[in-house]
């Protein structure tokens, strides 16, 4: 009901005035328009936008935000990257959401991403509306690529920099905020600024991490380094999380940096997913889908992990590259003969999730609710967590989805940006990212995160979400713990009228009376 009488009036409750001003012609409050911006992927929370900003120049998003900010009646403003987000944080109901996209579309035709390949340090200058995959080709052009990369790269740089971007460099090079050198930044007030480590930092270390609260990237400089052509990618199997953490944990130390994988991740697999889930991946063969499943039933488990390891190399070093493996391979104790490998090319390695989306969205299973979980362990609880909640509350169930779990250095975070991670100096990324495939596995998974949570806090696990959502401020207060008091007071300083991002509910506006929970 809300969804329908907030769209039948679309437009109309923003200022008119607002359609008096130079970006009047590309404000649009069509219903097809708003519809498309009034969820995400998701597909847990929906509320409708009056209108939808398509930018032509980082001009118009300053306009559009100097006028609310000036107004008697400010309205929400909120960048969209590709929606990619789970919990409503793209969403403005009320006011008007900036489609980024746009601004490389419209640009006249010039260029948003080039590349510096000379000098010490490459870069390439991206908007933050560009797709990393496309950040990717231009640098390849160049023989570049960047440092970190997220396992999906169709997303945009605005949008993982609003978070951290994690992946499976981030244990060398730390997450994709670290990699940054500069931005372009429109703050809550509609100032277009450039800030760095050296200038306006405040407003830089603010924004990294920000979840859209400081203001809206319309360009980052983000370090590149030489691009391997090849990747060795294998699948290591383990049946004890404590060997399989351990070994995770000698591959992301620097004593196995040079000699060590380039990316580590790692994926958590109950038992039932080996019997009942696909007979074959775009990874594993039928033939090494039951060779894991007679595993499992050898020793009676309900989940099997594997260490993800990918090492780069080039075609002239093929032979060093196997030696390198080897040698890497024998100081690790994963099950004797689980080891998978391929061989492909780099670009096919780090767009690997595009394939996957592929053969979700020909299951028709990709643009369905998706109740994800995400959060950082400290590595001194981690065999705790797994305890209590793969071996605990999941213990019976076999949602669809995938788990991830793999460990990064804190030391390779800046903390003086606004993501927030647990004190240890090892933590884990736990993603648990369902598909929920029934309106009955909804309110399942739903309660299953919601167990996970206090099972976490019941036993004193100092954990954090990544890609947070907490439904109060207190939630808010205690994600944030000491930097709370900076954050109130960076937004009054940079979006003194809460107009940003207010899909994050960090701060009180319109927006929470008027998002409603769909899923
Ligand atoms: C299939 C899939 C795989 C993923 N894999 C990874 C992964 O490996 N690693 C990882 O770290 N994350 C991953 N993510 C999560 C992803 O980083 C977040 O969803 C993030 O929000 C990026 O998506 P987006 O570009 O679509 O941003 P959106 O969802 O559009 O926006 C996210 C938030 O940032 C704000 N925002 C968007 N653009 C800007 C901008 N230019 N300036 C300021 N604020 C902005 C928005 O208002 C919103 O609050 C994955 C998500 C999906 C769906």
């Amino acid at each position: 009901e809300l969804l329908r009488s907030s769209m039948a009036s679309a437009g109309g409750g923003l200022p008119h005035d607002l359609f008096s001003l130079g970006i009047a012609s590309r404000i649009c409050t069509d219903r097809n328009s708003t519809a498309r911006a009034s969820t995400d992927f998701g597909h847990m929370f929906e509320a409708t936008p009056e209108a939808v900003l398509l930018p032509a120049t980082p001009a118009d998003i300053a306009d559009l935000i100097r006028f609310s900010a000036s107004s008697p009646a400010p309205f929400p403003v909120a960048a969209l990257g590709k929606g990619h987000s789970g919990r409503g944080q793209t969403l403005a109901p009320g006011g008007v959401v900036v489609d980024m996209r746009a601004l490389g579309r419209r640009c006249g035709g010039a260029a948003r991403v080039n590349v510096s390949a000379a000098g010490a340090q490459p870069y390439i200058d991206a908007g933050g509306e560009q797709l990393w995959a496309d950040v990717l080709r231009a640098a390849l052009e160049h023989g570049l690529a960047p440092r970190v990369c997220t396992d999906y790269l169709h997303l945009t740089v605005g949008g993982t920099l609003s978070n951290a971007g994690i992946g499976g460099q981030a244990f060398r090079h730390g997450p994709q905020i670290t990699n940054v050198q500069e931005l372009d930044v429109i703050t809550g007030t509609g100032e277009m600024v450039t800030c760095s480590r050296a200038n306006n930092s405040e407003l830089f270390f603010a924004v990294l991490g920000g979840l859209g609260q400081f203001g809206v990237i319309t360009r980052a400089r983000i370090w590149l380094e030489p691009a391997p052509k090849r990747v060795r990618w294998v699948r290591l199997a383990y049946s004890s999380v404590a060997t399989f953490t351990k070994d995770q944990e000698l591959l992301i130390s620097d004593r196995a940096s040079e000699s060590g994988f380039d990316y580590v991740e790692g994926q958590v697999v109950f038992k039932r997913t080996l019997f009942e889930g696909p007979k074959s991946t775009q990874f594993f063969s039928s033939a090494d889908v039951t060779k894991l499943a007679g595993l499992a039933s050898q020793y009676g488990l309900s989940t099997v992990y594997f260490i993800e390891g990918g090492m780069y190399y080039n075609e002239d070093a093929t032979t060093l590259v196997d030696q390198k493996m080897e040698a890497l391979l024998r100081q690790l104790s994963f099950e004797p003969g689980f080891v998978f490998a391929k061989d492909v090319a780099y670009v096919q390695f780090l767009d690997r999730v595009c394939e996957e989306e592929r053969v979700l969205r020909s299951a028709g299973v990709w643009d369905v609710p998706h109740p994800w979980l995400n959060l950082f362990i400290p590595r001194s609880r981690i065999l705790d967590f797994d305890a209590g909640v793969f071996k605990g509350i999941f213990r019976d169930a076999n949602p669809a989805g995938l788990i991830l779990m793999y460990p990064m250095n804190k030391d390779r975070w800046d903390d003086r940006m606004t993501t927030v991670t647990p004190n240890d100096d090892v933590f884990y990324n736990v993603a648990l990212l369902w598909s929920a495939l029934s309106v009955n596995d909804v309110e399942q998974l739903h309660r299953d995160n919601k167990a996970v949570i206090a099972f976490c806090e019941k036993t004193g696990i100092e954990y954090k979400q990544y890609l947070p959502r907490h439904a109060s401020q207190d939630g808010w207060l205690q994600h944030f713990g000491v930097k709370w008091s900076k954050i109130i007071e960076l937004k009054a300083k940079y979006d003194p009228q809460t107009i940003l991002s207010p899909g994050q509910r960090m701060f009180p506006s319109f927006a929470d009376a008027a998002t409603r929970a769909v899923a």
